[in-house]
């Protein structure tokens, strides 16, 4: 499988390539030069298998050429193995067609532990490799993929990680999950501003040739494709548990930079019979905007009670773009130009219309939020977290078929928002026992401006003020 950029202008990379790569040198992400494509047959294969034996047939495809399916299950193995779950990625039923598909079973209780936990090892194999230079990854985080991250990377020899996150938006068991860790090769920095400002930091900090001679970038967050491919079989493993490929199955998936989401859209793309994706977002709504009325144009980010969702420039949403222009890389980058120039865009409806054969997308408020975290409590038995009560509100919104079954995922453990999840539902969400004792751990952090000549700098100094 080759990988080629979404602005046309980096090479073509193969999986090794573009897992150390990240961002392409052209600024754009990479994404498979072919959708592989499963047929039926494939997929009713799928039945009964474990989880770890579903993802190597389901990535198999896109490592080729780079790992054998033994190397491929070795590095599922040790990923998947640090799971809480048997089942790793649990289905929960809630009522007659609602279901939960649970991501949170993994160490950092985040749905970014999947496919985080497989990418540490895959650095740590490639690195392994070759006798290069040290990786430092920089990452940023709205509170859920630092912590995945860290846990990934802590103590790994020929890796650094720098974190970005926003000063003071995201929860304390968020905050202290990556604070906590104390590993002399992890870096946590608390910007002065919002995750946008983060993510566009690391964006501008892979886009300077300079620092990238001088340090050997690496990505974790989902611009790097690794990411995203490790995703994409959750829903296939749920599908099929719900009786693909003979029964369409809709997903509702709580979005902010729009990884998530696009691994359900290549699931599709495969083959995997998906009725919809429903798009669900907080009030930081371009998403929703975009897809419901073409209105691509960034607002400012309001706190909500789904930090991780406090988003408004979904770094994903330029590969779902990348297809609807045609995979006309050119084309592609003259619109992510005028993007960045004007930081808005309007998206014609000929290609709205295309996004609209797969996805639905619904805004969530707070108080649909707040009303769904209850019913799941009262009626369903299920405590659940503010970013899983989006998925599920816009999932019981729904108007598809009622024979469809719409499977929301639950991408975050109630555990990491107590304070939202007793003030909304009045019950409490104890950590799990293994992280007991996370709020009298000692904390290490700097703290920084939203500036990438200030952080780089501390980057250079060797991670010293
Ligand atoms: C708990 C949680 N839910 C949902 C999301 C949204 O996922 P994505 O950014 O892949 O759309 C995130 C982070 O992005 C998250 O941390
Ligand atoms: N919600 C995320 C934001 C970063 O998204 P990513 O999927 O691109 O890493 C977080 O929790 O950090």
């Amino acid at each position: 499988m080759r990988y080629i950029s979404t602005r046309g202008a980096a090479a073509a990379q193969d999986f090794k390539g573009v897992t150390l790569t990240g961002l392409a040198s052209d600024g754009g992400l990479y994404v498979p030069e072919n959708w592989p494509a499963f047929s039926r047959e494939d997929i009713a294969a799928l039945a009964g298998l474990s989880y770890v034996d579903t993802a190597v047939a389901v990535m198999r495809p896109f490592v080729s050429g780079v790992l054998d399916d033994q190397a491929l299950k070795n590095l599922c193995e040790a990923a998947y193995g640090q799971f809480n779950h048997a089942a790793v990625t649990p289905l929960v039923q809630l009522d007659e067609r609602h279901f939960l598909l649970e991501l949170f079973h993994g160490p950092t209780l985040a749905f970014k532990d999947v496919a985080l936990q497989l990418l540490g090892h895959l650095f740590e194999k490639f690195l392994s490799e070759e006798k290069g230079q040290d990786l430092t990854i920089v990452g940023a985080t709205s509170g859920d993929t630092g912590s995945a991250a860290i846990s990934a990377v802590a103590g790994r020899a020929g890796v650094q990680i720098v974190m970005l996150h926003p000063n003071g938006r995201v929860s304390e068991v968020q905050r202290r999950q990556m604070t906590t860790v104390l590993d002399k090769n992890v870096h946590n920095v608390a910007i002065d501003g919002s995750f946008d400002d983060a993510q566009a930091i690391v964006k501008a900090m892979f886009n300077d040739s300079d620092f990238r001679k001088r340090h050997r970038l690496g990505a974790v967050n989902s611009i790097n494709w690794a990411r995203l491919m490790a995703q994409i079989v959750y829903y296939f493993y749920a599908a099929v548990r719900l009786g693909a490929p003979d029964r369409k199955v809709a997903f509702s998936v709580p979005t902010g930079n729009f990884g998530d989401v696009f691994a359900g859209y290549a699931a599709k793309k495969m083959g995997l019979p998906v009725e919809k994706l429903i798009v669900a977002t907080n009030i930081n709504d371009i998403l929703y905007r975009a897809l419901s009325a073409g209105d691509y144009s960034v607002g400012n980010v309001t706190p909500t009670d789904a930090p991780s969702m406090d988003i408004q420039i979904s770094s994903n949403f330029e590969r779902l773009l990348f297809d609807l222009h045609g995979r006309d890389a050119a084309s592609l980058a003259a619109t992510m130009a005028q993007f960045e120039q004007s930081r808005a865009i309007q998206i014609s409806d000929a290609m709205r219309q295309q996004a609209a054969t797969i996805f639905s997308s619904k805004r969530i408020d707070p108080d649909e939020m707040a009303a769904t975290m209850r019913w799941a409590s009262d009626k369903a038995g299920q405590v659940i977290d503010p970013h899983t009560a989006i998925g599920l509100a816009a999932a019981r919104e729904t108007d598809l078929p009622k024979d469809v079954p719409v499977v929301t995922l639950a991408t975050a453990h109630p555990a990491k928002f107590p304070d939202a999840v007793s003030r909304i539902t009045g019950k409490n969400a104890p950590l799990p026992h293994r992280l007991a004792d996370l709020y009298s751990r000692e904390e290490r952090y700097v703290e920084l401006p939203a500036s990438r000549q200030t952080i780089q700098a501390y980057i250079d100094a060797g991670f010293q003020l």
